[in-house]
């Protein structure tokens, strides 16, 4: 029947929704609202399963629901008009509107043109346009208030960072990305990507470039920072998903470990492991400072560049994350192929990063997020996100006596674990 699907996925979204709504009220919590006082995360720990496996029914089967209501044809008219909601979010960001406006209370679109030095015509247009996705509030004519959105653009000065990394630095790649393509068909270079054909720097890659304007790096640094903070992302997936226990008395290797967080976290962990965090010179000078004085001697740090010969021989693990998904394969084959003079056998390489599920398997939400990532990293590097067939075939062309044991993950977490042995018996072929 055709309202079949309909009916079923709004006795989906009642149930799912009740076992939330019941925890909230047993656990004494306040209901969600786009308030400016409710809470900025959804505030049931990610260690309950069964709500958050609850709320992400929900989040799904709305989301089906609303694409069905909507119907196709109004669906992609739209759709082709989302660059829209980056704009009048540029326009906030660029305009530092949200702490202009009262964190308790409301301000006049004249006040708040006056503060922002955006001309109240446009300052009104764009603020009305954010406000449809719930980025401030009008709660009486001409006068502007904060919403639960609006306020983490006060609060979170990270969260800040990677809206102004997405709107101002990412937004032109992404619109300049299948120039790129056509001028460099099937380019594996980075310093040939949108991002570049953008901002007019071909032949410099994008970390180079920002590297360049301290200010763009800061922004670039606490975007980061937030994204590997969120839902999915934090480290505690990993020092909870790998065996790291049967290591016993070992050595880690953090490649463009940036300041060792990562390390960190293991050390407390784990009492018997060692650890060197490389990466570029600049980063590494800072790296000391960030470890708790009680594990500094357990974690060095080295500078190192990773598409050069691994200098510290004979370690255990070999890591990277965040590091593989920067790549295209030409430069991910060359990065793995220098560490190959370093390797004993059974030497672990372990790459802590996204694997892009098999068509229909994954979680819609996720799905639309690893997706993203993967074309994210096309504009601005024409590197990729892959599959765990995808790994197989990168250490395969990297040599064949990299052994790929599969991709791993756990409940909640974004990331995966891919990890290879070093077996310098396999033959080369
Ligand atoms: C996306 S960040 C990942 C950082 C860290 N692994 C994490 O999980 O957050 C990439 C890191 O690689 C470092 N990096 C970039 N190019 C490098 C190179 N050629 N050699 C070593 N490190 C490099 C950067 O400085 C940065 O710290």
């Amino acid at each position: 029947m055709a309202s079949s699907r309909l009916v079923e996925l709004t006795a989906i979204i009642a149930r799912e929704t009740q076992k939330v709504d019941d925890f909230f009220t047993q656990n004494g919590l306040s209901p969600l609202s786009f308030d400016p006082s409710a809470p900025a995360d959804f505030p049931v720990p990610t260690g309950n399963v069964e709500i958050q496996e609850a709320r992400r029914t929900v989040i799904n089967a709305t989301q089906e629901l609303h694409d069905l209501m909507v119907g196709p044809r109004e669906s992609v008219r739209w759709m082709s008009w989302s660059y829209t909601d980056n704009l009048s979010l540029l326009a906030v960001y660029q305009f530092r509107v949200a702490s202009a406006v009262p964190v308790d209370g409301e301000i006049s679109y004249a006040e708040l043109s006056k503060a922002t030095g955006l001309d109240e015509t446009n300052l009104k247009r764009l603020i009305r346009h954010a406000m449809t996705n719930r980025i401030f509030k009008e709660p009486r004519e001409g006068f502007v208030a904060h919403t639960a959105a609006s306020r983490i653009l006060v609060d979170d000065p990270q969260m800040i960072d990677w809206v102004g990394l997405c709107s101002a630095d990412f937004f032109p790649a992404a619109a300049h990305t299948v120039d790129a393509m056509l001028k460099y068909p099937g380019s594996q270079e980075p310093a040939e990507s949108g991002f570049t054909v953008a901002w007019k720097h071909e032949g410099t890659p994008m970390f180079a470039e920002i590297g360049k304007d301290p200010a763009r790096a800061k922004r670039f640094g606490g975007a980061m920072m937030s994204l590997t903070g969120g839902e999915g992302y934090q480290v505690d997936y990993l020092v909870d998903g790998y065996p790291w226990d049967e290591l016993g008395e070992s050595t880690f290797v953090d490649i463009g470990g940036s300041h060792g967080f990562v390390c960190v976290a293991l050390a407390q962990k784990f009492p018997d492991m060692k650890f060197v965090v490389q990466d570029l010179p600049k980063t590494v000078a800072d790296g000391p400072s960030k470890i708790p004085s009680e594990l500094a001697e357990r974690i060095r740090f080295q500078a190192h560049d990773f598409y050069t010969e691994q200098p510290v021989k004979n370690a255990d693990v070999y890591f990277f994350r965040w590091i593989i998904h920067n790549q295209s394969d030409k430069y991910g084959v060359k990065i793995l192929q220098a560490l190959i003079p370093a390797l004993k056998p059974g030497a672990r390489i372990i790459i802590n990063d996204n694997c892009l599920p098999k068509p229909n398997t994954a979680d819609p939400w996720d799905e639309k997020i690893t997706r993203t990532m993967d074309v994210t990293m096309l504009e601005l590097l024409n590197a990729r996100e892959r599959d765990e067939n995808d790994y197989a075939e990168l250490f395969k062309a990297a040599d064949p006596r990299f052994k790929f044991t599969g991709a791993r993950t756990s409940k909640g977490c974004r990331m995966h674990i891919m990890e290879a042995i070093w077996d310098p018996e396999r033959t080369k072929t």
